[in-house]
């Protein structure tokens, strides 16, 4: 099995759009639509068409048409070229192969929720780093480096798509943006550069410029969401998160702990080596493309047969899932209440923290924020100062600090996670580090309330549980109406009591008719039997 050679003889498409007959809708991204069509003068052939809303997208429209025409002259095996593009009305049609699997976001999202198993994440990151690595030397930068860039087609080849955000080092470094990583003159980021989920630190607080070594902290990313079906911090909003993550506050709900407690999956240690290597904080420390491509997680690295096997066997077709998930995202919208939580009105539920960064935790593999120490009015950063050693446990070897220069490096266990992000701060203040490892979180409560923590108040604990037992009740009534939205039927406890009620009176009802009909039937034996003597009596 092999993927298409480079250098194959281009084809000429149509540059307009009536020879498309739009098949089905395939997917949909920030500010465009992917539709499955065929191209009705060249055999009926199926491409791929991803029609990009100009007056959505905040992109130049010169610098996209510039940029897809440079990487029309770029040919690997890896890299997915667009057949052309047209503009269509205020649509830019970008016109591409069509890869029967979607992405590789597509993919984990429907099918491995959980993530894909290493050997296949071996196989699609080889793949990728071969594109990147072609790119990289060719002088471009991709910058947007993710799964949902990832294609793979029905043999199992991987493609990595989507240039619309890439950029080529040449054209950067001669106008008015700079790619060096030691340029003075910074690179300025706008929402169209890449997805915040997966840039590199120095790319959001772009003052460094972007280069090469961006990619591949995206690379590690992507590695990460593979692994775990999805990208680290991904439960905040995109925007929003990257303005969290650069000036504002960082809430961090228990979910995101349960998660990383509940089910920890065991990666070898060459793949947690990789993706540490690709996530260092300093871009100069991150390998090149090309090195990374001689680690040893990618010696054994098994074919593409593999992927059709364990990835693409069995899974439902690309515009199948796209109907699902839509669906879902149009029927719930589950979780936290974004607006909720970055306003300043505030949710209940979580408590805001400073976050200068993440660190790379290797023994969880996830990102962990590092969080700011410096905010002297910030009770929960009292909590981190005061409490560091008990409630916030340190990594390992971190303890001074020293390893973290951001702030301490947290990895917050459930019971320390639902403390702080409780309203009012439960659990602020000081502690004097005397509560066993073995306390539980409500244990701690209580023992701050036995003089430690002056700031415990029922009350507020109370407050705290009726918000979270709220948003639990409007999760409740958002799944019900996703299952009835996918046909299934969902009876609540009132509906379930009131059918049982009605059960229990109609068995009654059958219990009275038959105790009736057997009175009756004895009524009639008495009459049978006193009746002859009745007979001669008159007689
Ligand atoms: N050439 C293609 N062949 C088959 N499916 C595709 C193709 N291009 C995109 N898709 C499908 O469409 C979905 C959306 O693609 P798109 O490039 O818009 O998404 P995205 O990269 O996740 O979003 P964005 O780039 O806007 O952040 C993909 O996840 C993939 O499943």
């Amino acid at each position: 099995m092999a993927c298409e050679e480079e250098g194959h003889p281009k084809l000429q498409f149509p540059l307009d759009s009536e020879s498309y007959q739009i098949i089905d809708e395939i997917g949909a991204g920030v500010s465009a639509v992917v539709y499955k069509a065929e191209c009705v003068p060249m055999n009926s052939i199926v491409v791929a068409i991803k029609a990009i809303d100009l007056d959505q997208s905040k992109a130049d429209f010169d610098n996209i048409r510039r940029e897809s025409n440079n990487m029309s002259l770029l040919s690997h095996h890896n890299i997915l070229n667009a057949h052309c593009s047209f503009t269509v009305d205020r649509r830019l049609w970008v016109v591409m192969p069509f890869m029967s699997g979607g992405s590789l976001q597509s993919i984990i999202s429907s099918s491995f929720p959980d993530g894909l198993s290493e050997q296949c994440i071996a196989i699609v990151l080889k793949e990728t780093l071969n594109a990147l690595s072609y790119l990289h030397i060719q002088g471009h930068l991709h910058r947007d480096i993710k799964a949902g860039n990832i294609l793979m087609d029905s043999i199992g080849c991987v493609k990595l798509a989507d240039f619309g955000f890439s950029a080529s080092t040449y054209e950067l470094s001669s106008g008015h943006e700079s790619c060096s990583s030691t340029s003075s003159s910074p690179l300025v980021i706008t929402d169209e550069s890449g997805t915040p989920y997966w840039m590199a630190p120095e790319v959001i607080h772009s003052n460094t410029g972007y280069s090469f070594k961006a990619d591949i902290w995206s690379f590690g990313i992507t590695a990460l969401e593979l692994a775990h079906g999805r990208p680290p911090l991904s439960y905040l909003p995109p925007s929003k998160s990257l303005i969290m993550k650069i000036t504002k506050r960082f809430t961090f709900p228990d979910s995101e702990n349960n998660s990383k407690k509940g089910k920890t999956k065991n990666f070898s240690k060459a793949f947690k080596d990789m993706v540490a290597s690709c996530l260092d904080q300093d871009p100069g420390k991150r390998p090149s493309a090309e090195k990374l491509l001689k680690h040893s997680f990618f010696k054994s690295c098994k074919g593409l047969d593999f992927l059709v096997e364990h990835v693409l066997h069995g899974l439902p077709s690309v515009e199948e899932r796209f109907r699902v998930s839509k669906i879902l995202r149009e029927g719930v919208d589950v979780g936290v209440d974004y607006e909720d939580v970055d306003g300043e009105s505030g949710s209940q539920l979580v408590k805001h923290r400073r976050i200068s960064g993440w660190n790379f935790n290797e023994d969880a593999f996830e990102l962990d924020p590092v969080f700011t120490s410096e905010s002297k009015d910030d009770p929960i950063g009292k909590q981190v100062r005061f409490g560091g050693e008990t409630i916030i446990p340190v990594k390992a070897g971190d303890s001074d600090g020293s390893a973290n220069p951001g702030g301490s490096n947290l990895n917050l266990p459930e019971a320390e996670s639902s403390l702080i992000s409780s309203p009012g701060g439960v659990g602020e203040g000081v502690n004097d580090g005397s509560h066993g490892e073995e306390e539980s979180g409500i244990e701690r409560i209580a023992g701050n309330e036995s003089g430690v923590d002056s700031t415990f108040n029922a009350e507020t604990v109370v407050g705290y549980l009726m918000t979270l037992k709220k948003s639990l009740d409007d999760q409740m009534q958002k799944v019900t109406y996703m299952i009835s939205l996918l046909g299934g039927e969902v009876i609540n406890r009132e509906d379930q009591l009131v059918q049982l009620i009605e059960k229990l009176r109609l068995e009654l009802e059958h219990e009275r008719q038959k105790n009736f009909e057997l009175e009756m039937q004895l009524e009639m034996l008495r009459m049978q039997t006193s009746g002859p003597s009745n007979t001669d009596e008159n007689n």
